[in-house]
């Protein structure tokens, strides 16, 4: 797969995953934190493309704004069960009943074996294995399972299985923020590394845009392609005049 072409900032709405393509992947969640350099950045690509930029993440909106420092105004968190629209208001959708239900018993079994850690979001429950992974198949046993019982999504990602409220993806989420009027009538580009972004490639695709992928190259709805988050910012950085 080629390197994606410059982006043409007056025409673009750009779409950003976080972990795994504005930031490296690191062994726990909470050691991904601010970097100025990329802060920057964003502030300036925001600036530059006059709001058509947003974060489409599995993590929370509150941690997005921890690592991000508040730069990017329109994000998609828990891959699409929360968004901040351009004009700053948030559109959550309501958490599945059981999660507190599901969580303590996620809880018990990622404290029966060391080197998992169970991540809790209002709206979501992430599994992670990458301090154990061998434990794999164990987590999206129970994953599978519980999502089963009680009619959570199963969500797998690098190293994580989650266990989601059932509703929109990123690729909905992409879709919402096109309609809107910063958006409406751009060309969509998102770049990402996971899974869950591929259904937001295949919305960037449908709507006259492309998708890049990041890391590997994988059967993929992404058009381009780039090896690792320092390839995304360099790329990103040459589009800034
Ligand atoms: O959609 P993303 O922005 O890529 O978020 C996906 C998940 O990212 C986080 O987990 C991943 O990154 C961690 C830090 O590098 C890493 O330790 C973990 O193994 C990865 O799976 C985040 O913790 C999850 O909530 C997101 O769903």
């Amino acid at each position: 797969m080629a390197q994606p072409p410059a982006l043409d900032l007056s025409r673009t709405a750009l779409f950003l995953d976080l972990d795994g393509t504005l930031a490296a992947i690191e062994p726990t969640p909470d050691a991904v934190g601010p970097q100025p350099r990329r802060n920057w950045m964003l502030h300036e690509l925001s600036r530059q493309l006059h709001g058509r930029l947003a974060v489409l993440s599995g993590r929370s909106i509150d941690d997005i704004d921890r690592i991000l420092g508040e730069t990017v105004r329109s994000l998609a968190g828990v891959h699409g069960l929360e968004r901040r629209t351009p004009q700053g208001e948030r559109v959550d959708l309501k958490p599945h009943p059981d999660l507190p239900a599901v969580a303590g018993m996620l809880q018990s079994f990622a404290a029966g074996q060391s080197g998992l850690l169970l991540e809790p979001k209002e709206r979501s429950l992430a599994l992670h294995y990458r301090g154990h992974p061998p434990a794999e198949a164990a987590c999206l046993e129970i994953a599978h399972r519980l999502g089963a019982a009680y009619g959570l999504t199963v969500q797998e990602g690098r190293m994580v299985v989650e266990l989601r409220t059932p509703g929109p993806d990123k690729g909905d989420a992409l879709q919402v923020f096109m309609n809107d009027p910063v958006f409406v009538g751009a060309t969509p580009v998102m770049v990402g590394d996971d899974l869950t972004d591929e259904d937001a490639f295949t919305a960037a695709e449908t709507l006259g845009g492309f998708g890049v992928l990041v890391g590997d190259p994988r059967p993929t709805a992404a058009r381009y392609r780039l090896d690792d988050p320092k390839a995304v910012l360099a790329w990103l950085e040459e589009s800034i005049a």
